[in-house]
């Protein structure tokens, strides 16, 4: 069988793309993989914050478009581009074993956020990322930064920024491992919901695909991924809240989920945990949203909506 990959041509994109070949190629059952690239939404507009202009789905609608006219099979995102609900012509296969989900400090003067001085500025436009940065570093400032890694890269170099925080996944991919400064523990920065993580999406139905690239599917991977896109789901996820989760192993059965609702500026932060074993994993993320409501989450997150209307 040939599979046709849909890709972003971000330098990014097409390297998942084509580790995403590389396995495939090696199964029993696969006689060729085509690499189709494509631009996205959210490639194209990069002077607003993905908050402003509608957050989830703008990277991969494109691709999804070439899985429904044909012209692709399979395509793959990074877990944190990829809505919490698909249209029911498409399938989550699941989640591929997962690169370090961190966020990473990348500053060519400064070893850590720790080290920044008072009014350093911090690149980023993630809310999620903003508002833990202003949280426990209430002193620094942060502005927006997007576009892909080299663009945001040169940004740095160019100085407008003091430090930036990016995915260590996305560097490390490209062979950036030595751009990061400090890999941020998750104690200080959440990371985002799927981050680091790869998700295979095909036509649903198309179960000859399906049983192909089964192999590649992590299934641990899965179920933790899983319950953190529960708890974004539960919780509007959206980009115009700053919303994280993170799912970790204990040990080969049981697993320690946790979740955090922020405002933007970071003065107001709930975090909740809870444990379950993988098998059971919604037990897990029930127990975070509940934690998570009671402590008001509801009343920041429509706040933080707010702040984007009008
Ligand atoms: N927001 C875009 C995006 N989507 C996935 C990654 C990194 C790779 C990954 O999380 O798998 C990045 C870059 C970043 O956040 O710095």
């Amino acid at each position: 069988m040939k599979i046709r990959i849909a890709s972003r041509e971000s330098r990014l994109a097409m390297w998942q793309a084509e580790h995403v070949r590389d396995l495939l190629l090696a199964l029993p059952g696969v006689s060729g993989v085509e690499i189709v690239g494509m631009t996205t939404k959210g490639d194209q507009i990069l002077d607003r914050s993905l908050a402003k202009i509608g957050g989830k789905g703008l990277f991969i609608k494109e691709l999804e478009h070439a899985l429904l006219e044909g012209r692709a099979d399979l395509a793959v995102h990074s877990g944190k581009d990829i809505p919490m609900d698909l249209d029911p012509e498409f399938q989550l296969l699941g989640f591929m074993t997962r690169e370090d989900p961190h966020d990473a400090f990348v500053s060519n003067d400064y070893a850590s956020l720790a080290d920044l001085p008072a009014g350093a500025v911090v690149g980023s436009s993630s809310l999620r990322r903003q508002a833990q940065v202003l949280a426990r570093y209430p002193h620094l400032k942060v502005e927006p930064l997007r576009g892909n890694l080299d663009t945001r890269l040169g940004k740095l170099d160019s100085g407008q920024y003091q430090a930036i925080v990016l995915a260590a996944a996305g560097l490390k991919r490209l062979g950036l491992h030595s751009r990061i400064r400090n890999v941020i523990e998750s104690t200080d920065m959440l990371p985002a919901v799927g981050q680091g993580a790869l998700g295979l999406e095909i036509r649903a139905g198309d179960s000859q695909l399906a049983e192909l690239v089964k192999p590649l599917i992590d299934p641990v991977c899965t179920a933790l991924v899983s319950a953190e896109r529960s708890v974004s789901k539960a919780l509007g996820g959206s980009c115009q809240v700053p919303i994280a989760g993170y799912a970790t192993l204990n040990d080969a059965h049981t697993f320690t989920l946790r979740g955090l609702v922020a405002s933007p500026d970071g003065k107001t932060v709930i975090e909740k945990s809870a444990q379950a074993s993988l098998q059971h994993w919604e037990t897990a993320a029930d127990l975070v949203i509940e934690g998570l409501l009671q402590e008001g989450a509801q009343a920041l997150i429509e706040s933080a909506i707010q702040q984007f209307k009008g």
